[in-house]
């Protein structure tokens, strides 16, 4: 008998802790998901279920803290492709060949930056897919904490966070463009880049040069610290294209636009989409389209696409068509980058055989 005479039923007590063990598990799993994320990595964020950048509730990402980490990524690697320059510890080595037979080439320089940015992305967003040029190394992780500060001029532009599930999200990190001309000295043109699609859509870019200094980043739909310039030559354009894998680039813009046509040898996409926009570097030519034939990996595009679409240009096919950033990793369509211009008029310029020739 219990005191005051009320009766305490085994099957009620069971059932009480039962209920009360199920709400406990309800609270505290996906915290412990999040925990065991990073014990796996081998560290902890240090930040509990309501502290930003956690996903907690099972599987959303703000994306204005997402943006915030891109940064500091680029940022981070690009000390890092800095460094290996000025130290001339490039250990350059070939990892392959491109289709078209040009030597890939691999440096400390990316194998770092990729080590960096890599990480610092996988630890703030355990459950985001990741995919980058280079190989990620498990036997030598690094983990770096994001401080959970979401810098000034993104809170400035963009006011509010904007959620997104975590599995619809495709991040993309080119931790070194420009391979080649870094291996030349060339450091213009070298970048460190992330983007992230949604849904195979990109909707952050982030474009860093490590030698200027310079950032350009942006939300489509959110906002950006870089704009278009005011004008562009749609006459006759000024056009920007690869200088070590040109393929047949440079007749193609001769036969579209005349003869009159400047065409500017250049390394890096980053930096050949940074040539279409306003970008303050004294080091930073200008261009007014920007066209590259051969087979390119995402890595290599995304972060300009998704800056040029949330500045109001385009990124596409020859042929006109957007370019979807999740699944296999490379794009087979060539690529054509405007803005401020009627960019269906250009597709409608191109010779139909270039526009099919690369499917
Ligand atoms: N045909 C091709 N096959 C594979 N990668 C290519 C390519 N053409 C260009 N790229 C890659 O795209 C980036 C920009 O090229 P480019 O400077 O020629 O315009 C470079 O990236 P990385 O330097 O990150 O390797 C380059 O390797
Ligand atoms: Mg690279």
């Amino acid at each position: 008998m219990a005191p005051m005479g009320i009766r305490l039923s085994p099957l009620g007590v069971a059932v009480f802790c039962l209920l009360g063990l199920g709400v406990l598990y309800h609270l505290y799993s996906g915290f412990l998901a999040g925990r065991f994320a990073l014990f796996v990595l081998g560290g902890d964020r240090g930040g509990g279920p309501d502290s930003p950048g956690s996903q907690a509730d099972g599987g959303t990402v703000d994306l204005r803290e997402l943006l915030a980490v891109s940064v500091l990524a680029a940022v981070r690697g690009g000390e890092e492709v800095k460094r290996v320059r000025e130290s001339n510890a490039l250990n350059e080595k070939a990892k392959g060949k491109t289709r078209e037979g040009a030597e890939e080439k691999m440096t400390s320089g990316d194998v770092l930056s990729n080590r960096k940015m890599f990480y610092l992305l996988k630890t703030a967003f355990p459950n985001v897919q990741i995919n980058t040029e280079e190989h990620v190394d498990a036997a030598d992780q690094e983990v770096i904490l994001w401080d959970h500060n979401i810098p000034e001029d993104i809170l400035r532009e963009i006011t509010k966070p904007k959620e997104v599930p975590a599995e619809s999200v495709t991040v993309w990190i080119d931790p070194l463009d420009a391979t080649q001309e870094y291996t030349e000295d060339l450091r213009k043109y070298v970048t460190t880049m992330v983007c992230v699609a949604v849904n195979g859509k990109p909707v952050l870019g982030v474009i860093h040069k490590p030698f200027s200094a310079y950032t350009a980043w942006a939300m489509v739909d959110g906002g950006s610290n870089v704009k278009a310039r005011t004008s562009y030559n749609e006459k006759t354009p000024r056009i920007i294209v690869s200088r070590s894998h040109s393929g047949t680039v440079k007749q193609v813009a001769l036969q579209t636009f005349g003869n009159q046509t400047t065409i500017i040898p250049a390394g890096g996409a980053g930096y050949k989409v940074l040539s279409l926009l306003d970008v303050p570097d004294e080091n930073q030519e200008k261009a007014d389209i920007y066209i590259h034939v051969t087979y390119i990996k995402k890595w290599d595009i995304c972060a300009g696409n998704a800056l040029l679409k949330a500045l109001g240009g385009h990124m596409t096919t020859l042929s006109g068509e957007e370019i979807s950033y999740t699944g296999s990793d490379g794009n087979e369509g060539g690529l054509l980058a405007s803005i401020n211009m009627n960019h269906q008029a250009l597709v409608k310029k191109l010779p139909e055989l270039e526009k099919t020739s690369h499917k």
